[in-house]
Protein backbone atom coordinates (compact mmCIF):
# COMPACT_ATOMS: atom_id res chain seq x y z
CA UNK A 1 0.00 0.00 0.00
CA UNK A 2 1.58 3.50 -1.24
CA UNK A 3 1.26 6.17 1.33
CA UNK A 4 -1.27 8.96 -0.45
CA UNK A 5 -2.74 12.29 -0.19
CA UNK A 6 -5.70 12.28 -2.15
CA UNK A 7 -6.83 15.37 -4.31
CA UNK A 8 -10.59 15.05 -4.72
CA UNK A 9 -11.53 17.02 -7.95
CA UNK A 10 -15.63 16.58 -7.50
CA UNK A 11 -18.81 16.84 -10.06
CA UNK A 12 -21.23 16.86 -6.84
CA UNK A 13 -23.90 17.46 -10.28
CA UNK A 14 -22.56 14.51 -11.54
CA UNK A 15 -25.06 11.40 -12.00
CA UNK A 16 -27.88 14.01 -11.24
CA UNK A 17 -26.44 15.07 -7.99
CA UNK A 18 -24.58 11.32 -6.97
CA UNK A 19 -21.79 13.13 -7.34
CA UNK A 20 -22.49 15.05 -4.32
CA UNK A 21 -23.96 12.22 -2.24
CA UNK A 22 -20.36 10.08 -3.39
CA UNK A 23 -18.22 12.93 -2.17
CA UNK A 24 -19.75 12.93 1.20
CA UNK A 25 -19.44 9.02 1.74
CA UNK A 26 -15.60 9.40 0.52
CA UNK A 27 -14.77 12.12 2.85
CA UNK A 28 -16.33 10.40 5.92
CA UNK A 29 -14.46 7.24 5.18
CA UNK A 30 -11.04 9.12 5.12
CA UNK A 31 -11.76 11.18 8.14
CA UNK A 32 -12.81 8.21 9.91
CA UNK A 33 -9.21 6.57 8.35
CA UNK A 34 -6.83 9.49 9.05
CA UNK A 35 -6.04 9.97 5.47
CA UNK A 36 -5.14 13.18 4.00
CA UNK A 37 -7.00 14.97 1.13
CA UNK A 38 -8.20 18.10 0.11
CA UNK A 39 -11.12 19.20 -2.07
CA UNK A 40 -11.62 21.10 -5.53
CA UNK A 41 -15.30 21.24 -6.70
CA UNK A 42 -16.21 21.59 -10.67
CA UNK A 43 -18.80 24.72 -10.22
CA UNK A 44 -19.75 24.64 -14.40
CA UNK A 45 -18.92 22.62 -17.59
CA UNK A 46 -15.29 23.04 -18.29
CA UNK A 47 -14.21 24.11 -14.26
CA UNK A 48 -12.58 20.34 -14.10
CA UNK A 49 -9.95 21.50 -16.58
CA UNK A 50 -9.02 24.38 -15.28
CA UNK A 51 -8.95 22.34 -11.78
CA UNK A 52 -6.93 20.17 -12.85
CA UNK A 53 -4.61 22.15 -14.87
CA UNK A 54 -4.07 23.94 -11.60
CA UNK A 55 -3.08 20.86 -9.59
CA UNK A 56 -0.80 19.88 -12.36
CA UNK A 57 1.15 22.75 -12.22
CA UNK A 58 1.01 23.23 -8.28
CA UNK A 59 1.00 19.59 -6.51
CA UNK A 60 0.95 16.61 -8.75
CA UNK A 61 3.63 14.46 -9.76
CA UNK A 62 4.59 11.98 -12.36
CA UNK A 63 4.51 8.56 -10.66
CA UNK A 64 8.64 8.01 -11.23
CA UNK A 65 9.59 10.86 -9.68
CA UNK A 66 8.22 9.91 -6.69
CA UNK A 67 9.52 6.00 -6.43
CA UNK A 68 12.82 6.77 -4.51
CA UNK A 69 10.83 9.61 -2.19
CA UNK A 70 9.67 7.47 0.53
CA UNK A 71 9.32 10.11 3.29
CA UNK A 72 6.20 11.96 1.53
CA UNK A 73 2.83 11.01 0.56
CA UNK A 74 2.10 10.77 -2.90
CA UNK A 75 0.14 13.16 -4.29
CA UNK A 76 -2.85 11.44 -6.24
CA UNK A 77 -5.68 13.45 -8.39
CA UNK A 78 -8.90 11.86 -7.82
CA UNK A 79 -12.00 12.35 -10.21
CA UNK A 80 -15.42 11.49 -8.30
CA UNK A 81 -17.62 12.50 -11.23
CA UNK A 82 -18.84 10.47 -14.68
CA UNK A 83 -17.27 10.00 -18.24
CA UNK A 84 -17.90 13.87 -18.76
CA UNK A 85 -16.04 15.11 -15.42
CA UNK A 86 -13.17 12.05 -16.32
CA UNK A 87 -13.17 13.61 -20.16
CA UNK A 88 -11.98 17.04 -18.81
CA UNK A 89 -9.04 15.74 -16.72
CA UNK A 90 -7.71 13.42 -19.49
CA UNK A 91 -7.70 16.56 -21.66
CA UNK A 92 -6.36 19.13 -18.88
CA UNK A 93 -3.46 16.65 -18.33
CA UNK A 94 -2.81 16.21 -21.90
CA UNK A 95 0.85 15.07 -22.83
CA UNK A 96 1.00 14.31 -18.88
CA UNK A 97 0.55 10.47 -19.14
CA UNK A 98 2.74 9.48 -16.20
CA UNK A 99 0.94 11.56 -13.87
CA UNK A 100 -1.82 8.96 -11.89
CA UNK A 101 -5.18 9.05 -12.49
CA UNK A 102 -8.08 7.98 -9.91
CA UNK A 103 -11.51 7.46 -10.44
CA UNK A 104 -14.57 7.01 -8.25
CA UNK A 105 -17.22 6.67 -10.61
CA UNK A 106 -20.72 8.83 -9.90
CA UNK A 107 -22.44 9.41 -13.02
CA UNK A 108 -25.31 8.18 -14.81
CA UNK A 109 -23.87 6.17 -17.12
CA UNK A 110 -20.17 5.40 -16.00
CA UNK A 111 -18.98 3.67 -18.69
CA UNK A 112 -15.27 3.58 -18.68
CA UNK A 113 -15.75 2.60 -14.94
CA UNK A 114 -17.51 -0.87 -16.70
CA UNK A 115 -14.99 -1.00 -19.31
CA UNK A 116 -11.69 -1.09 -17.01
CA UNK A 117 -13.98 -3.16 -14.58
CA UNK A 118 -14.20 -0.72 -11.74
CA UNK A 119 -16.19 -1.02 -8.90
CA UNK A 120 -19.30 1.87 -9.43
CA UNK A 121 -19.99 1.95 -5.13
CA UNK A 122 -18.04 5.05 -4.31
CA UNK A 123 -16.76 3.59 -0.87
CA UNK A 124 -15.54 0.20 -1.99
CA UNK A 125 -14.00 2.21 -5.38
CA UNK A 126 -12.20 4.13 -2.75
CA UNK A 127 -11.42 1.21 -0.72
CA UNK A 128 -10.02 -0.44 -3.91
CA UNK A 129 -7.98 2.49 -4.63
CA UNK A 130 -6.21 2.77 -1.38
CA UNK A 131 -5.12 -1.02 -1.18
CA UNK A 132 -3.16 -0.50 -4.36
CA UNK A 133 0.44 0.04 -4.62
CA UNK A 134 1.17 1.45 -7.90
CA UNK A 135 -0.71 2.94 -10.81
CA UNK A 136 -1.18 1.26 -14.60
CA UNK A 137 -0.95 1.67 -17.99
CA UNK A 138 -4.73 2.21 -19.78
CA UNK A 139 -5.16 3.17 -23.65
CA UNK A 140 -7.08 5.92 -23.71
CA UNK A 141 -8.07 7.27 -27.31
CA UNK A 142 -5.95 10.70 -29.24
CA UNK A 143 -8.23 12.04 -31.59
CA UNK A 144 -7.03 15.11 -34.10
CA UNK A 145 -9.20 17.35 -35.96
CA UNK A 146 -7.84 17.46 -39.69
CA UNK A 147 -9.77 20.77 -40.42
CA UNK A 148 -8.58 22.74 -37.25
CA UNK A 149 -5.39 20.86 -35.84
CA UNK A 150 -6.54 20.53 -32.23
CA UNK A 151 -5.94 16.94 -30.80
CA UNK A 152 -7.55 15.91 -27.57
CA UNK A 153 -8.04 12.70 -26.15
CA UNK A 154 -11.07 10.66 -25.13
CA UNK A 155 -11.28 7.72 -22.28
CA UNK A 156 -14.58 6.06 -23.82
CA UNK A 157 -15.43 6.44 -27.82
CA UNK A 158 -16.45 9.18 -30.17
CA UNK A 159 -19.77 8.62 -32.12
CA UNK A 160 -21.21 10.04 -34.92
CA UNK A 161 -24.66 9.62 -35.77
CA UNK A 162 -27.19 8.11 -34.15
CA UNK A 163 -25.95 8.08 -30.86
CA UNK A 164 -24.56 11.40 -30.66
CA UNK A 165 -28.17 12.67 -32.16
CA UNK A 166 -29.29 11.31 -28.87
CA UNK A 167 -27.10 13.28 -26.93
CA UNK A 168 -27.52 16.58 -28.45
CA UNK A 169 -31.47 15.39 -28.66
CA UNK A 170 -31.93 14.96 -24.63
CA UNK A 171 -29.35 17.82 -23.58
CA UNK A 172 -31.43 20.07 -25.18
CA UNK A 173 -35.05 19.08 -24.55
CA UNK A 174 -36.79 20.52 -21.53
CA UNK A 175 -37.72 16.98 -20.04
CA UNK A 176 -34.14 16.63 -19.10
CA UNK A 177 -34.26 19.58 -17.09
CA UNK A 178 -37.38 18.46 -15.05
CA UNK A 179 -35.91 14.79 -14.81
CA UNK A 180 -32.86 15.86 -13.70
CA UNK A 181 -34.73 17.47 -10.67
CA UNK A 182 -36.28 14.14 -10.32
CA UNK A 183 -32.84 12.42 -9.86
CA UNK A 184 -33.94 10.23 -13.42
CA UNK A 185 -31.73 12.25 -15.85
CA UNK A 186 -30.90 9.21 -17.61
CA UNK A 187 -34.09 8.68 -18.40
CA UNK A 188 -34.40 11.39 -20.91
CA UNK A 189 -31.89 9.97 -23.77
CA UNK A 190 -34.03 6.67 -23.70
CA UNK A 191 -36.82 9.57 -24.46
CA UNK A 192 -34.63 11.18 -26.91
CA UNK A 193 -33.65 7.90 -28.55
CA UNK A 194 -36.97 6.53 -29.22
CA UNK A 195 -37.61 9.59 -31.45
CA UNK A 196 -34.25 9.73 -33.21
CA UNK A 197 -34.08 6.56 -34.40
CA UNK A 198 -36.71 6.92 -36.90
CA UNK A 199 -35.47 10.83 -37.60
CA UNK A 200 -31.71 9.68 -38.10
CA UNK A 201 -30.62 9.06 -41.59
CA UNK A 202 -28.26 7.11 -43.57
CA UNK A 203 -25.02 9.13 -44.14
CA UNK A 204 -21.93 8.63 -46.49
CA UNK A 205 -18.46 8.11 -44.63
CA UNK A 206 -15.04 6.98 -45.37
CA UNK A 207 -12.89 4.88 -43.09
CA UNK A 208 -9.22 5.11 -43.65
CA UNK A 209 -7.14 2.13 -41.75
CA UNK A 210 -3.63 1.22 -42.19
CA UNK A 211 -4.88 -1.72 -44.44
CA UNK A 212 -7.53 -0.55 -46.65
CA UNK A 213 -10.22 2.31 -47.34
CA UNK A 214 -13.85 1.90 -47.49
CA UNK A 215 -16.46 4.14 -48.33
CA UNK A 216 -19.88 3.60 -46.33
CA UNK A 217 -22.74 5.15 -48.37
CA UNK A 218 -25.49 4.44 -45.45
CA UNK A 219 -23.97 4.99 -42.00
CA UNK A 220 -26.31 4.98 -39.35
CA UNK A 221 -24.14 4.84 -36.04
CA UNK A 222 -19.97 5.18 -36.31
CA UNK A 223 -18.50 4.73 -33.10
CA UNK A 224 -14.85 4.48 -32.08
CA UNK A 225 -14.13 3.01 -29.01
CA UNK A 226 -11.71 2.26 -26.39
CA UNK A 227 -13.64 -0.43 -24.40
CA UNK A 228 -16.89 -2.34 -24.81
CA UNK A 229 -19.47 -0.51 -23.13
CA UNK A 230 -21.47 2.82 -24.95
CA UNK A 231 -24.89 4.63 -23.69
CA UNK A 232 -24.79 3.79 -19.98
CA UNK A 233 -23.73 -0.35 -20.15
CA UNK A 234 -24.60 -1.45 -23.89
CA UNK A 235 -21.82 -3.39 -25.06
CA UNK A 236 -21.65 -2.79 -28.53
CA UNK A 237 -17.66 -3.58 -28.82
CA UNK A 238 -17.42 -6.97 -26.44
CA UNK A 239 -13.55 -7.70 -27.12
CA UNK A 240 -12.89 -4.29 -26.82
CA UNK A 241 -9.64 -3.93 -24.26
CA UNK A 242 -8.68 -0.30 -22.62
CA UNK A 243 -5.33 -2.64 -22.19
CA UNK A 244 -5.14 -3.62 -25.81
CA UNK A 245 -2.96 -1.30 -27.96
CA UNK A 246 -5.48 -1.07 -30.55
CA UNK A 247 -8.76 0.39 -30.84
CA UNK A 248 -12.18 -0.58 -32.28
CA UNK A 249 -14.66 0.81 -34.77
CA UNK A 250 -18.41 -0.23 -34.64
CA UNK A 251 -20.16 1.30 -37.90
CA UNK A 252 -23.68 0.04 -38.27
CA UNK A 253 -25.86 0.56 -41.56
CA UNK A 254 -29.08 2.16 -41.49
CA UNK A 255 -31.67 -0.47 -42.34
CA UNK A 256 -35.33 -0.68 -42.39
CA UNK A 257 -36.96 -0.38 -38.65
CA UNK A 258 -37.71 -3.72 -38.28
CA UNK A 259 -34.50 -4.85 -39.04
CA UNK A 260 -33.28 -2.31 -36.96
CA UNK A 261 -35.82 -3.15 -34.05
CA UNK A 262 -34.14 -6.80 -34.61
CA UNK A 263 -30.41 -5.53 -34.87
CA UNK A 264 -30.94 -3.62 -30.99
CA UNK A 265 -32.68 -6.39 -29.59
CA UNK A 266 -29.74 -8.84 -30.65
CA UNK A 267 -27.15 -5.77 -29.14
CA UNK A 268 -28.92 -5.88 -25.55
CA UNK A 269 -28.65 -9.45 -25.64
CA UNK A 270 -25.00 -9.35 -27.22
CA UNK A 271 -25.67 -11.58 -30.23
CA UNK A 272 -25.18 -8.49 -32.85
CA UNK A 273 -21.56 -9.20 -34.14
CA UNK A 274 -22.71 -11.84 -36.31
CA UNK A 275 -25.20 -9.23 -37.88
CA UNK A 276 -24.36 -8.47 -42.34
CA UNK A 277 -25.54 -4.66 -40.89
CA UNK A 278 -22.49 -4.28 -38.36
CA UNK A 279 -18.93 -3.84 -39.28
CA UNK A 280 -16.07 -3.77 -37.38
CA UNK A 281 -12.74 -2.84 -37.21
CA UNK A 282 -9.67 -3.55 -35.01
CA UNK A 283 -6.74 -1.17 -35.71
CA UNK A 284 -3.94 1.10 -33.93
CA UNK A 285 -4.45 3.81 -36.29
CA UNK A 286 -7.82 5.17 -38.42
CA UNK A 287 -8.83 8.12 -39.95
CA UNK A 288 -12.61 9.10 -40.01
CA UNK A 289 -14.19 11.40 -42.80
CA UNK A 290 -17.46 12.25 -42.94
CA UNK A 291 -18.74 15.06 -45.43
CA UNK A 292 -22.24 15.68 -44.28
CA UNK A 293 -23.42 17.08 -41.62
CA UNK A 294 -23.77 14.81 -38.21
CA UNK A 295 -24.02 14.79 -34.82
CA UNK A 296 -20.71 13.84 -32.80
CA UNK A 297 -20.42 12.89 -29.52
CA UNK A 298 -17.29 12.15 -27.77
CA UNK A 299 -17.59 10.59 -23.73
CA UNK A 300 -20.98 11.52 -23.80
CA UNK A 301 -20.32 15.45 -24.38
CA UNK A 302 -21.62 17.24 -27.56
CA UNK A 303 -19.07 17.55 -30.38
CA UNK A 304 -22.17 19.65 -32.65
CA UNK A 305 -23.94 19.03 -35.95
CA UNK A 306 -20.81 19.11 -38.46
CA UNK A 307 -18.53 18.09 -40.57
CA UNK A 308 -15.82 15.36 -39.23
CA UNK A 309 -12.25 14.67 -40.72
CA UNK A 310 -10.44 13.08 -37.46
CA UNK A 311 -7.66 10.78 -37.23
CA UNK A 312 -6.84 8.41 -34.27
CA UNK A 313 -4.36 6.66 -32.02
CA UNK A 314 -4.59 4.92 -28.96
CA UNK A 315 -2.42 6.39 -26.38
CA UNK A 316 -1.28 4.85 -22.89
CA UNK A 317 -1.65 6.98 -19.62
CA UNK A 318 -1.82 6.23 -16.02
CA UNK A 319 -4.55 5.68 -14.03
CA UNK A 320 -4.98 4.38 -10.31
CA UNK A 321 -7.58 1.94 -10.67
N1 LIG B 1 -20.80 21.91 -11.06
C1 LIG B 1 -21.26 21.58 -12.25
N2 LIG B 1 -22.50 21.95 -12.63
C2 LIG B 1 -22.99 21.59 -13.81
N3 LIG B 1 -22.31 20.86 -14.72
C3 LIG B 1 -21.07 20.47 -14.38
C4 LIG B 1 -20.48 20.80 -13.15
N4 LIG B 1 -19.24 20.26 -13.09
C5 LIG B 1 -19.07 19.64 -14.26
N5 LIG B 1 -20.14 19.76 -15.02
C6 LIG B 1 -20.43 19.16 -16.33
O1 LIG B 1 -21.43 18.19 -16.11
C7 LIG B 1 -21.47 17.32 -17.23
C8 LIG B 1 -21.90 15.97 -16.79
O2 LIG B 1 -20.95 15.46 -15.95
P1 LIG B 1 -20.56 13.93 -16.00
O3 LIG B 1 -20.49 13.43 -17.39
O4 LIG B 1 -19.37 13.77 -15.15
O5 LIG B 1 -21.81 13.24 -15.28
P2 LIG B 1 -22.95 12.37 -15.91
O6 LIG B 1 -23.36 12.92 -17.23
O7 LIG B 1 -23.99 12.24 -14.87
O8 LIG B 1 -22.24 10.95 -16.05
P3 LIG B 1 -21.96 10.01 -17.32
O9 LIG B 1 -21.26 10.85 -18.35
O10 LIG B 1 -21.07 8.94 -16.78
O11 LIG B 1 -23.29 9.53 -17.76
C9 LIG B 1 -20.10 17.43 -17.86
O12 LIG B 1 -20.24 18.06 -19.11
C10 LIG B 1 -19.32 18.35 -16.94
O13 LIG B 1 -18.46 19.19 -17.64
Amino acid sequence: MTDLHLHLLINEKAGSGTGKKAAEHVKHYLNTHHISYDTHISEYHGHAVTLAKQLLNSVLAPWSSKLNDTNTHFPLLVVLGGDGTLHEVINAFGEHTDIPIGYIPCGSGNDFARGVNLERQPVEALEHLLQLNEPDFYNTLCYKDNNTGDVNYCSNNIGIGVDANIVATANHSTAKKQLNKLKIGSLSYLTAATSVIFKQKGFPLTLITDDETTAFNNTFLCTTTNHPYFGGGVALAPFADPKKEDMTIMIVERIAFPKLARLIGQLLRRKHLASKYLHQYNTTEARLISNTPQYGQVDGEEMGYRTFDISFTTKKRLFWL
